[in-house]
């Protein structure tokens, strides 16, 4: 059944009722989230709490996805996707029955529209969180595949970065369920599609090149060079070269490799810049250059600082 059929099917208007066959819970439909090629997401409410809750007319989706939740919460202290809270059948007609999960609502705009919003300063700080999260669904045995930032949202007051999509989440050493061409390295020609560290961590370093430059391009058949170029070509991707191409390369063997190559560039370019001081000193430090420094440290010190208060709220 194509996704436009389903969704027909399925049609739920503001305030309609889903009654779970076996646990008895009743949640009330709000909106529509988005629908996919597996199921629709909607907004609901149980008990006065948001929820989101996924219907498919495939319950081998569910039962999919609702395993790769669960495994999700087995990760200590990840918050990478959304947390399981309800696994239910919805006896839809006397002869139809639609399975469905319920899990915790995230609420935020995605990674793109929040970068717009707040300003590029904030990417490596969610990148480092992001590699965090990585490095434990990792050594759980799980590659998320589907990484893009379509998938990532950016939640509260001290942002996080959490994923909503975990359809593409596939257990090492097999082939990736899901992924999106761009953020693909067999489509750039750089690796293949096993489920391995290293295919999310060049998914990372992709994600990070779209934020720098929020319309995708398509490759032209340099492959690496193609995209080293484009690294080199921005300001702030430039500055994390030693990040990102190494990952593009599969050079990272871990994101916690990852996540301190990137702390590590961060943290050299809030303390030394030994070009800026030698220029300065034969110059006498020319008030432009000197502004310059002060608001590359500036800048760079904030990104440091973000990353640590999100660490502790
Ligand atoms: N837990 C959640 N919290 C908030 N929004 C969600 C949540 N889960 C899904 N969504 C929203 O619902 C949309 C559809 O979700 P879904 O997981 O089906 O993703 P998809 O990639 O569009 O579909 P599929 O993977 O089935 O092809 C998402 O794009 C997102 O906007």
């Amino acid at each position: 059944m194509t996704m436009s059929t389903m969704k027909s099917q399925f049609n739920l208007q503001k305030g309609a009722i889903i009654n779970g066959k076996w646990h008895h819970k009743q949640y009330r439909i709000e909106k529509e989230l988005g629908a996919g090629a597996n199921g629709v997401v909607y907004l609901a409410t149980y008990l006065g709490q948001l929820v989101a809750l996924k219907i498919s007319e495939n319950g081998y989706t569910v039962t999919s996805e609702v395993n790769v939740l669960k495994s999700f919460t087995k990760v200590q202290g990840s918050t990478l996707g959304p947390s399981l809270l309800d696994v239910d059948d919805w006896q839809f007609s006397s002869s139809t029955m639609y399975s469905f999960y319920v899990m915790e609502y995230i609420h935020g705009p995605d990674l793109h529209s929040f970068i717009k919003q707040k300003g590029e300063a904030w990417i490596p700080v969610l990148m480092l969180q992001l590699l965090s999260d990585l490095e434990e669904l990792h050594k759980a045995g799980w590659v998320f595949g589907d990484l893009k930032p379509e998938n990532l949202i950016v939640t509260g007051r001290a942002p996080r970065i959490r994923c909503i999509d975990v359809g593409g989440t596939t257990l090492k050493g097999r082939a990736i369920k899901e992924f999106t061409e761009f953020y693909d390295r067999g489509y750039w020609g750089l690796g293949s599609r096993k489920a391995e560290p290293t295919y999310d961590l060049f998914s990372t370093a992709m994600v990070f090149i779209h934020c720098a430059y929020p319309s995708r391009f398509s490759k032209d058949g340099r492959g690496l060079e193609q995209l080293m170029d484009r690294v080199k070509k921005h300001k702030i991707l430039k500055t994390y070269e030693g990040v990102v191409i190494p990952a593009l390369q599969g050079r990272f063997k871990t994101a916690e490799d990852m996540r301190q190559a990137l702390l590590a560039c961060s943290y050299k370019q809030t303390h030394v810049s030994p070009p800026a001081r030698q220029t300065s000193r034969k110059t006498k430090g020319k008030p432009n250059e000197k502004i310059g420094a002060f608001v590359l440290i500036l800048f760079i010190g904030c990104i440091y600082f973000f990353y640590l208060y999100s660490q502790m709220v």
